[in-house]
């Protein structure tokens, strides 16, 4: 029989995902971890929820404390990010340094097992000519999940099945309800674990970070107001600025050495083009030469036409066919053709 290792958070998604494999004639084992403490999935409450999806099912449960490799790679990391005026993207990091890296480490070393499971929207096929794991869009556009999975290598790929990639979310929670499922009718997570554990992401950083004042000011120089920490700020932000001006005014910068936030009116938010960092090829090998592709500069953002030209060092310049606004350094730029991720990596700083 097949082994199978399935991550299991104890909501409904990977319950499912654990119940179908179950059914079909793998031996499934289930593994939970443990990543920080408090309410919700990812916490200790999710791990009780999938103890007794193992318990159902029948099947044995594993949980592994990696508490301290989520402080390092996305507490740290998200702290450290916001506090030199970048929005990092946690969830992209997470699933390729907390979640796949040490899950398929765990079942290969400790579970003897080649394969693992998740209840992620997404779906991974084999290019026999490429010689790829190619990683495309979910069945349900909705819900799709490729976005966060761009950065996983090769290798994580093809260790890794989602079994809900051809289903819509009705259908996972029909099926498990037809199985029983204790998680059929569990809610939604809403927002990123962090923020939904902490309350908000305000509360979350203020727990690391202290208020520090300065000024908001406009592209030149001229002080418009006060706030309390450039932390608080996202590029393209304008809500919440607490400055009056007689045309809406964005975030356009982010100066952390000299605790600046930078405003300017729409216009003045708005990029042809940016730098990407640290990119992952995915579906295929870096490029030699600039390709046409469509890009994601948020999860839940449009799909852009753009030329992506191959940089050194891991790097890309990415033109779009139109100039975007409120391009986002620290978030994640996704690029497909069609259904299928091709690549992405972090958007660069503009000042280098
Ligand atoms: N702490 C964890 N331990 C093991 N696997 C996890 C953990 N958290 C998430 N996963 C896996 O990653 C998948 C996607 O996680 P995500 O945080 O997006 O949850 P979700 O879409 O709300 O899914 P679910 O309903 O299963 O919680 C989950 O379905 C699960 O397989």
């Amino acid at each position: 029989m097949k082994r199978v290792v399935v991550g299991l958070s104890g909501g409904v998604d990977s319950s499912t995902a654990a119940a179908i494999l179950h059914n079909q004639s793998y031996e499934v084992i289930g593994l939970t971890l443990w990543l920080m403490k408090g309410k919700g999935q990812c916490c200790s409450e999710g791990m009780v929820d999938a103890a007794y999806i193992c318990e159902q099912l029948g099947i044995p449960h594993h949980v592994v404390d990696i508490r301290e490799v989520f402080q390092t790679n996305i507490v740290d990391y998200l702290v450290t990010g916001y506090s030199t005026g970048v929005t990092p993207l946690p969830c992209s990091q997470c699933n390729k340094t907390v979640k796949f890296g040490p899950m398929v480490r765990y079942a290969r070393e400790t579970l003897d097992s080649e394969k693992i499971a998740t209840g992620h929207y997404a779906r991974i096929r084999y290019n026999e000519n490429s010689g790829r794991h190619e990683l495309l869009r979910a069945a349900d556009r909705n819900k799709d999940q490729s976005y966060f999975l761009y950065d996983l290598s090769q290798d994580l790929l093809a260790a890794s099945i989602f079994p809900l990639g051809e289903l819509q979310k009705s259908d996972t929670r029909r099926i498990a309800s037809e199985y029983g499922l204790k998680t059929a009718d569990k809610p939604e997570s809403q927002d990123l674990c962090l923020v939904e554990s902490n309350g908000s992401m305000r509360a979350f950083l203020d727990k690391y970070l202290a208020p520090k004042k300065g000024e908001i000011v406009d592209a030149n120089g001229k002080v418009l107001g006060q706030h309390d920490g450039v932390h608080h700020y996202t590029i393209g932000q304008r809500k919440g600025l607490g400055v009056s001006a007689p045309e809406p005014l964005y975030v356009i910068a982010l100066d952390a050495i000299n605790n600046k936030v930078i405003v300017g009116d729409r216009t003045k938010a708005t990029q042809p083009e940016c730098n990407v960092e640290r990119v992952n090829w995915v579906s295929m090998a870096e490029p030699s030469a600039p390709i046409k592709a469509e890009v994601q500069i948020r999860y839940r953002s449009q799909p852009v036409p753009v030329t992506i030209i191959p940089l050194e060092n891991s790097r890309v310049r990415v033109v779009f066919d139109e100039p975007q606004f409120s391009i986002t350094p620290g978030q994640a730029a996704v690029w497909y053709d069609g259904e299928k991720v091709l690549g992405g990596g972090i958007i660069e700083r503009f000042d280098g």
